[in-house]
């Protein structure tokens, strides 16, 4: 079997070093190909970003060119609608029908899994390789509980011989940064050096984004 590809979707508003440890963690530890960044158009179930798509996707694009082994997949953004994930997994799996995915995700995501589009047919077509988050415990509702008893494993071997279907808790290092709160510290008029990638922060500042100065 080809090796894994990794998939890390998110609103990215904007990509940072929460995304990026836990993506490499990944990476080096499940041997994967690559991980591939999804950016999405609009987020299923959360208000409209504050930044336009070509400005999220740019962000993304200079996070993973410092980056080997991290990929853009700007499908999503190609899709003028929600970006509901079942969709996008039902088209890479066409493009690689037997190669394993893995769907990387924060625990705050799975614990709220059973409120995604069509959440029950998501493992037919990916794993899901889940890193722990700060503030978020694994504690399931008796629905995700229900998924996880039925599909979750502790051996990262099982993401190698099979294409889809298991739930993997990934013992990653754990960063407390979310999007949030560098839109906050930008707005502010803080300095969120050390958050995001320097190159991140310069775009940020050269458009101006989250109400920061325009140099
Ligand atoms: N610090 C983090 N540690 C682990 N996973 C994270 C972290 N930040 C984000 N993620 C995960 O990355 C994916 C994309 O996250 P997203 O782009 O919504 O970032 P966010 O920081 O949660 O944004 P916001 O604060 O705007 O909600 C989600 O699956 C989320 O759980
Ligand atoms: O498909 C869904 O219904 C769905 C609901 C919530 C989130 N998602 C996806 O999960 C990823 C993380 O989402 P977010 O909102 O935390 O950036 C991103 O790829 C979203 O498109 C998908």
């Amino acid at each position: 079997m080809k090796k894994a590809i990794g998939l890390l979707g998110g609103t990215f508003d904007p990509i940072h070093i929460g995304h990026l440890r836990p993506a490499i963690h990944v990476l080096e530890r499940l041997e994967l190909a690559e991980v591939r960044l999804l950016p999405n158009y609009i987020p299923p179930h959360r208000a409209t970003p504050d930044s336009a798509p070509a400005h999220r996707l740019a962000m993304v694009k200079l996070a993973a060119a410092q980056t080997p082994g991290l990929t853009v997949d700007d499908r999503e953004l190609r899709r003028d609608r929600p970006s509901y994930t079942i969709e996008t997994l039902i088209e890479l799996r066409r493009e690689f029908p037997r190669v394993p995915l893995c769907f990387l995700m924060g625990m705050d995501s799975l614990c709220s899994l059973d409120r995604w589009h069509r959440w029950q047919e998501l493992l037919d077509h990916a794993h899901l390789v889940v890193s722990h988050r700060p503030g978020w415990m694994p504690e399931f509702n008796p629905t995700i509980e229900a998924l996880y008893q039925a599909h979750g494993t502790r051996d990262s071997e099982q993401l190698h011989r099979k294409p889809a279907g298991c739930i993997y808790l990934i013992d990653n290092p754990q960063l407390d940064i979310s999007s949030t709160r560098i839109r906050e510290c930008i707005r502010a008029g803080n300095n969120p050096q050390y958050l995001l990638p320097d190159p991140v922060a310069d775009y940020i500042r050269d458009k101006g984004l989250y109400n920061g100065p325009v140099l």
